[in-house]
């Protein structure tokens, strides 16, 4: 059984992601694996969802469509209206801001020319205002102006991944993508991050779509979870809601020791109620 709870501010909101019976397959003839097939997945305007799943449940290869980085085998995938394969190239991080896993900050450039890189790219503005843009945004992901000169093998790992947030952030793009955002990430930086996400989702009134294993970054900040198994979306909703469906990953997942951790956690939901025998 699927379940897709819709609370009415979200069923207002216009949908930011569509796809539609996407199926995805590599290879061919007897080497043909399918990753996804028949997952269909709305994203409105102003959520945060969380894509969970188990390894190999395809993921990243989701994101990688969404980014318009790759072409499913059959299906739609739609951003803000047009085909997500319309992103590729220079379009891209105008639409859909993308923070990788482990930053995938240029370990030639330094702090101020990895967040600057895209807009200098487009060629269309003075350098002086390029560089004045990648400043106020570095200030945006709370580093200072004497950071710009610093080089990514000089930053702590909660500085990178502030480095890539600005660099994602740096066209205004009203989708943001999060791969493992917090992952590598101590206690309190892991914290100070999501933090950081929540405050910038609300001041720019970004949609954000992000994969975490990490179920206290999932209780911080997700207003949706969606969980990938047997190729498709088999439920969405809440925390809450999510964890309660009936399935061995989500029992390992949401019911195991981790999971009992996180929503002990002060401000994560009330725990589900226990499952039926
Ligand atoms: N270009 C490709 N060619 C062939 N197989 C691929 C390709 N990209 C991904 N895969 C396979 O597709 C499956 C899904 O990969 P994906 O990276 O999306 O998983 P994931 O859910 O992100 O996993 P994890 O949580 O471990 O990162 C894997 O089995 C992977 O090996």
């Amino acid at each position: 059984m699927e379940r897709t709870p819709t609370p009415a501010s979200e069923a207002r909101a216009e949908p930011v992601v569509e796809v539609r019976d996407l199926a995805t397959v590599f290879g061919r003839g007897d080497a043909a694996f399918t990753v996804h097939d028949q997952l269909q997945l709305t994203v409105r305007r102003g959520e945060i969802l969380s894509l969970v799943g188990g390894s190999g449940t395809g993921k990243t290869v989701l994101l990688r469509h969404i980014l318009g980085l790759t072409v499913p085998t059959r299906g739609s995938v739609t951003v803000l209206g047009r085909p997500a394969t319309e992103l590729g190239g220079d379009g891209a991080s105008g639409r859909v801001g993308m923070l990788f896993q482990h930053g995938a900050l240029f370990s030639a450039f330094s702090v101020l020319d990895n967040v600057a890189f895209a807009l200098r790219e487009l060629g269309t503005l003075p350098p002086q205002v390029v560089t004045d843009a990648a400043l106020v945004k570095l200030r945006m992901v709370g580093l200072k102006p004497e950071h710009a000169t610093r080089m990514p093998s000089d930053l702590s790992g909660g500085m990178i991944k502030r480095v890539a947030l600005a660099r994602a952030l740096i066209m205004d793009p009203p989708l943001l993508l999060l791969d493992e955002p917090t992952a590598g990430l101590d206690p309190n930086s892991s914290d100070e991050f999501c933090d950081l996400l929540r405050e910038l989702h609300a001041a720019l009134g970004l949609t954000v779509i992000m994969v975490t294993h990490d179920l206290d970054t999932l209780y911080d900040l997700s207003t949706r979870v969606a969980v990938l198994a047997d190729r498709r979306v088999i439920v969405q909703g809440t925390p809450d809601e999510v964890a309660r469906f009936e399935h061995p990953f989500i029992e390992h997942f949401f019911l195991g020791e981790r999971g009992r951790r996180a929503r002990a956690r002060p401000g994560a939901p009330a725990p589900a109620a226990p499952k039926e025998a």
